[in-house]
């Protein structure tokens, strides 16, 4: 008998095609993307590293629903249950705070058999890996500064923390057969008014080349630098600002970091990645939402998430760009954040890979605007949902919202528990 599901599928596929479209290319585009999934999510950034210390750096997770992740075995569960609920291909973003001792590993000191814990797993579970150095949340990251700090053993720490963490990466890469993306992030800033903007990031630029000196294979380990406007603590002045990091990374030849909550409210960073992408090998992105600052909400299927979703696919940057996502929202069910935020990201794909993209150029290149306006618009209303209902159809995920059943039982059964 068919479901109501293969004869929406059906029609959806009829009324694509009439545009041109092929919705089963759609699909079959769709599994070749994966989306990196954040662990700091799932225990608002806490780590294992020192879990009850402050979350610092300028960056805070806002709320105090029950049941976060307080080890390995429960943030890898309360994952393997969200990866469940989301149809396609992903990886994991891990921060190096996740890191697995029975001792204390000072940062500086962080090895590959501290993550072993993890890439057994991400083998079992068919993940990529992607890493992290964690420069906040740490005693010597208190005065508001790690690579940039003017102080020589603060600055030398987090170089070895960073040099660490990329041979970490390289492992990952090696381990998995698929490069691991790692992002350097400092929260390095001045809460007032800065007289000497240069000199930190003088020291930012040549710290970040003795981190980047050792050479690793592109095929295991992937550099990638992220800016920010301003933090808590560092609304006046940030170290890392796009334009420092935009140059460093096309001077340096790393992938570049476009994180959605780190510019002016009214700025874009689906308008940055055809720019960037014309200077820089790769762009990273950390699809985020910022309500008001940089908030980190969950991703919505909103217009900035799918104006992302849509360069990426006009532009056919499939093999320049990662994504990934950050967001740690304390205030709702953890698990749920996962689910609704990839999926969400997913759906945005899915459906910029239904666009009539050639049709749209071509009014464009004809200077057609209403056209290209009538058609833009009527498009919201076709039907994508059914190809993605069918998508979860196939990856045996739940359609619709009856994963949200799924994360109920599990709050009660599991994470009440806790
Ligand atoms: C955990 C942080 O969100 C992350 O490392 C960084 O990407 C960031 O966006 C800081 O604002
Ligand atoms: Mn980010």
């Amino acid at each position: 008998m068919t479901s109501s599901i293969d004869h929406a599928w059906t029609l959806a596929k009829e009324r694509f095609a009439q545009l041109g479209i092929d919705a089963e290319a759609a699909i079959k585009q769709l599994d070749s993307l994966p989306v990196s999934i954040h662990c700091w999510q799932g225990d608002d950034v806490a780590g294992f590293e020192n879990p009850e210390g402050g979350l610092t750096g300028g960056i805070q997770a806002t709320g105090n629903y029950p049941g976060k992740a307080r080890n390995a075995q429960q943030l890898r569960a309360d994952l393997e249950l969200a990866i469940s609920m989301i149809p396609g291909p992903n990886r994991l973003n891990l921060h190096a705070i996740y890191l697995e001792s029975d001792n204390p590993v000072p940062r500086n000191e962080i090895e590959p058999k501290h993550f072993t814990g993890w890439v057994d797993w991400a083998k079992k579970n068919k993940l990529g890996l992607d890493f992290n150095p964690s420069c906040f949340s740490h005693p010597m990251s208190a005065d508001g500064f790690t690579l940039s700090s003017a102080n020589p053993e603060i600055r030398q720490f987090w170089i070895e923390h960073c040099q660490a963490s990329r041979r970490v990466s390289a492992s990952f890469g090696r381990a998995l057969g698929t490069p691991s993306v790692m992002n350097i992030w400092v929260p390095d800033g001045m809460k007032d008014v800065t007289v000497d903007r240069l000199a930190p990031r003088q020291r930012l630029m040549s710290a970040l080349d003795e981190v980047i000196a050792e050479k690793f294979d592109i095929t295991e380990h992937i550099d990638a630098v992220e800016s920010k406007l301003f933090g808590i603590g560092s609304e006046s002045y940030t170290v890392g600002s796009n334009e420092f990091y935009l140059g460093y990374a096309a001077s340096r030849g790393t992938a570049l970091c476009l994180d959605a909550g780190h510019f002016h409210p009214t700025e874009v960073i689906s308008d940055k990645i055809s720019a960037a992408m014309l200077y820089v090998p790769r762009l990273l992105l950390h699809v985020s939402r910022p309500v008001r600052w940089d908030s980190d909400h969950v991703v919505l299927l909103d217009d900035e998430t799918q104006a992302i979703a849509s360069e990426i696919v006009r532009h056919n940057l499939f093999n320049r760009v990662h994504i990934g996502l950050d967001f740690f929202d304390a205030s709702i069910n953890r698990i749920a954040a996962w689910v609704i935020g990839t999926r969400n990201m997913k759906k945005a794909l899915l459906k910029a890979l239904l666009e009539p993209t050639d049709l749209l150029k071509k009014l464009e290149v004809e200077g057609d605007y209403t056209g290209r306006l009538a058609l833009l618009e009527e498009q919201k209303s076709l039907p994508w949902q059914a190809v993605w209902d069918m998508y979860c159809q196939r990856h045996d995920v739940p359609v619709g919202a009856q994963w949200l059943d799924t994360v109920r039982h599990y709050e009660t059964s599991v994470l009440a528990k806790r």
